[in-house]
């Protein structure tokens, strides 16, 4: 499972949870500008809008699982088992994009949301996998800048694109399932409750916390949107970069999966590999691991971003202990 979520304080933040039971090796990847980025139904582009993201780096090409590009516009994919369904045939009136281009076909040339969904709407999303190695990933998107964000969903009856007013997503069922799922929860608070049931029962608050007493805690898809919606939406921070990004990961945190809670084959956990979080405005890069809690920053415009070549660095795992005495 993953989830995803964006955060406005004085800057516009956003990032997700990679939950799975194995890494395929991510690296927080920067591709600057003049990086020849190629396309397989397309001329390869030199020069781009520069992007930075965690990664699957094959061949000198980064295939990536969330990013955000200089503009500020950001695209995070989510597991869509069972619902995801790309094209089998090549369109001649839009550009055809291999499944795994889309991130960077989007980030690429998109300086706002706005003109992620003009170009959407001339994209024909091919089933045309990276390598026989790596099948088509079955996925959905947030997709959001500072204005806006938008879930885009490419199904059977077509692609979808809802504008999401709560800026979360996880997984199954589709995005306009999940926003109805909400209506059983409209009654949750952070505010404690009034006695509606019956004002002649002596009832009490015999605890802090009560108003979102009915608020899911388990690990299903449709449990984590309603958890991540609610913390995200009631979550209060100071404005500045460290209490904004500390929010952020609280935030995320709500739905974090601890290994052996989760099982998907016998003896196989999923657990949250990693939690990120960009600034959007700034180009910054922050994350967690499951073993290393101390955020890690990379910042884009540290690096040459009229480079050539790709930058990526290994995430940092293991816990990072500040030892107070000894
Ligand atoms: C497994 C990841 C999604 C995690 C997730 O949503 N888990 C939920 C599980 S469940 O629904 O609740 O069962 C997805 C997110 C991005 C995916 C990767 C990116 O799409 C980039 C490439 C794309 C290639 O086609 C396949 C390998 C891959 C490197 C993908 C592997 C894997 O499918 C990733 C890492």
């Amino acid at each position: 499972m993953c989830t995803a979520a964006t955060y406005q304080t004085s800057d516009f933040y956003m990032g997700r949870t990679l939950d799975y039971e194995f890494s395929y090796g991510d690296q927080v990847t920067i591709m600057p500008r003049n990086y020849p980025l190629p396309f397989r139904y397309h001329e390869t582009r030199y020069n781009h809008y520069a992007i930075i993201g965690m990664a699957y780096v094959v061949n000198d090409y980064p295939l990536y699982y969330d990013a955000v590009n200089e503009k500020g516009v950001g695209i995070a994919g989510l597991n869509f088992v069972g619902n995801a369904h790309y094209e089998e045939e090549l369109s001649e009136e839009k550009a055809n994009v291999a499944q795994y281009e889309l991130i960077p076909w989007l980030l690429s040339q998109c300086a706002s949301v706005q003109e992620v969904k003009k170009l959407l709407e001339q994209t024909n999303l091919m089933n045309t996998s990276y390598s026989e190695q790596l099948p088509c990933a079955q996925l959905h998107y947030l997709i959001a800048d500072k204005e806006e964000t938008i879930t885009v969903e490419f199904m059977e009856a077509g692609m979808k694109i809802y504008d999401n007013p709560v800026g979360v997503l996880t997984n199954n069922p589709p995005f306009d399932q999940q926003m109805f799922l909400m209506n059983n929860y409209m009654h949750l608070s952070p505010k404690q409750p009034q006695n509606l049931f019956d004002p002649s029962l002596p009832l009490q608050t015999y605890s802090r916390g009560m108003g979102s007493i009915g608020l899911p805690g388990d690990l299903s898809s449709a449990s984590r949107f309603a958890k991540v919606a609610f913390t995200k939406l009631h979550a209060i921070s100071g404005d500045s970069e460290k209490e904004s990004i500390s929010q952020f990961f609280h935030i995320l945190g709500s739905v974090d999966q601890q290994r052996g809670c989760c099982e998907v084959a016998e003896g196989k956990y999923e657990i949250t590999l990693y939690t990120s979080c960009w600034n959007a405005q700034k180009g910054i890069y922050y994350y967690t691991t499951y073993e290393n809690h101390q955020i890690t920053g990379v910042d884009m415009y540290a690096e040459d971003l009229k480079a050539e070549r790709l930058i990526s660095y290994p995430l940092i795992t293991g816990e990072q202990i500040h030892w107070q005495n000894g």
